[in-house]
């Protein structure tokens, strides 16, 4: 992206704060899809709700957006201005989806130039525009291309210039990348980072894809079933789950119960250090499997034995499933280049800054930072 891509207004404009206040929201006669939630948006932060179909983060953006209303008693904010009976064309809000939602009939220019039309933007301020917002979605010298020329990647670069071209408040995508393959995803993915990072504009981005909300939120969501799991950045829901559900739900997480003894909770197998751990306390330690160190049986200090199971080769790792004698098998990830067989003895290690425990287990009582 060039640093002379200017956007008007919109970088001089204050991002916007968001509030939700006690927002629920029920379906019909059914349950609640949503609890009451109380949620704040940071002026130009980019928030990313996550989690599993059906857990309420799209009808949480169509709240936000004016799509949807929340049950009586629940008040969406916009800064300090009260948005909740408003319509989505009083919010000032740009929004992307999933299928795009392009005008088939029009070009590239038309699509982007369309909401400026209907805002009577002079035309020739208007086309000076659209080459700005090409230029910023990386879509230069297309403006008179048909929609259906266009690959899925740029029709998505196309509706992100159509929503930002009416210079919104708030911008708000939901799943914008689950309908393009992998590789696009990850290069559109890197785009959208620099441009809101770029814009600083207040965003709202639902999906249910981990990688992606760890990429491109400043913090992250964590919805269960119409509740909220955990609000936090990225490394605090990677590497300080608050519950099972969300330990589980981000990346692979191992755990392996045992007793205290000496700074270590100890098991069949051997031991992790954890220094938390009283004496003869039972607890369950959890960590990554990329965390794990193979190291050589004969090595001194090596803490856990275990025979390897079955290991998949993934390119830029291998991934190996460790019998320990627990009830599950510890998975091992490692970037070590090295052939490993199934039945083989292997010594492992886990240092102590990548065990977790979850926060309130087993200490009944205690305070959670
Ligand atoms: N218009 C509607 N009428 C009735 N039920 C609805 C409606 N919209 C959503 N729901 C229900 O509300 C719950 C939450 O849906 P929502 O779309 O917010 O989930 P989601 O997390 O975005 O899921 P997905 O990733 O599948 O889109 C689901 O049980 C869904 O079936």
């Amino acid at each position: 992206m060039s640093s002379s891509t200017s956007f008007s207004n919109t970088t001089a404009l204050k991002p916007l704060s968001i509030k939700l206040v006690q927002c629920s929201k029920t379906f019909g006669n059914g349950a609640p899809a949503l609890e009451p939630i109380d949620l704040e948006i940071h002026p130009g932060e980019t928030l990313v709700l996550l989690g599993p179909s059906g857990c309420g983060k799209t009808t949480t953006l169509r709240l936000i957006a004016g799509l949807e209303f929340p049950d009586a008693g629940g008040r969406v904010l916009f800064g300090d201005e009260d948005v909740t009976d408003l319509p989505i064309e009083k919010r000032g809000v740009g929004m992307v989806f999933q299928n795009y939602a392009l005008f088939p009939n029009m070009t590239v220019g038309e699509n982007i130039a369309y909401g400026l039309k209907i805002r009577k933007m002079a035309p020739a301020e208007r086309l000076a525009k659209i080459d700005t917002l090409l230029e910023m979605v990386h879509l230069q010298g297309l403006s008179h291309r048909r929609i259906d020329q266009l690959s899925g990647g740029q029709k998505q670069r196309v509706a992100l210039a159509r929503a930002l071209a009416v210079e919104p408040k708030v911008l708000l995508l939901d799943e914008p990348l689950t309908a393009l393959d992998a590789k696009l995803r990850e290069t559109l993915r890197a785009d959208l980072n620099q441009l809101l990072r770029k814009l600083g504009i207040t965003a709202i981005y639902v999906t249910h894809d981990q990688g992606e909300a760890m990429a491109l939120g400043d913090r992250v969501v964590v919805m269960e079933r119409g509740k909220i799991a955990q609000i936090g950045s990225p490394q605090d829901i990677y590497y300080r789950p608050v519950n099972n559900f969300v330990a589980d739900f981000i990346g692979t997480m191992n755990r392996v119960t045992g007793v205290g003894r000496a700074g270590q909770l100890s098991f069949s197998a051997g031991a992790v250090p954890m220094a938390a751990v009283k004496d003869n306390q039972t607890m369950t330690a959890m960590f990554r499997p990329e965390d794990v160190d193979i190291v050589p049986l004969e090595t001194v200090g090596a803490e856990i034995f275990g025979d390897v199971m079955s290991t998949f080769f993934m390119g830029d790792r291998t991934r190996l499933l460790v019998d320990i004698g627990g009830e599950m098998p510890i998975i091992v990830e490692t970037r070590r280049r090295g052939v490993w067989h199934a039945g083989e003895r292997i010594g492992l290690r886990v240092p102590e800054q990548a065990v977790m425990q979850l926060p309130g287990k087993p200490w009944e009582g205690e305070e959670r930072a």
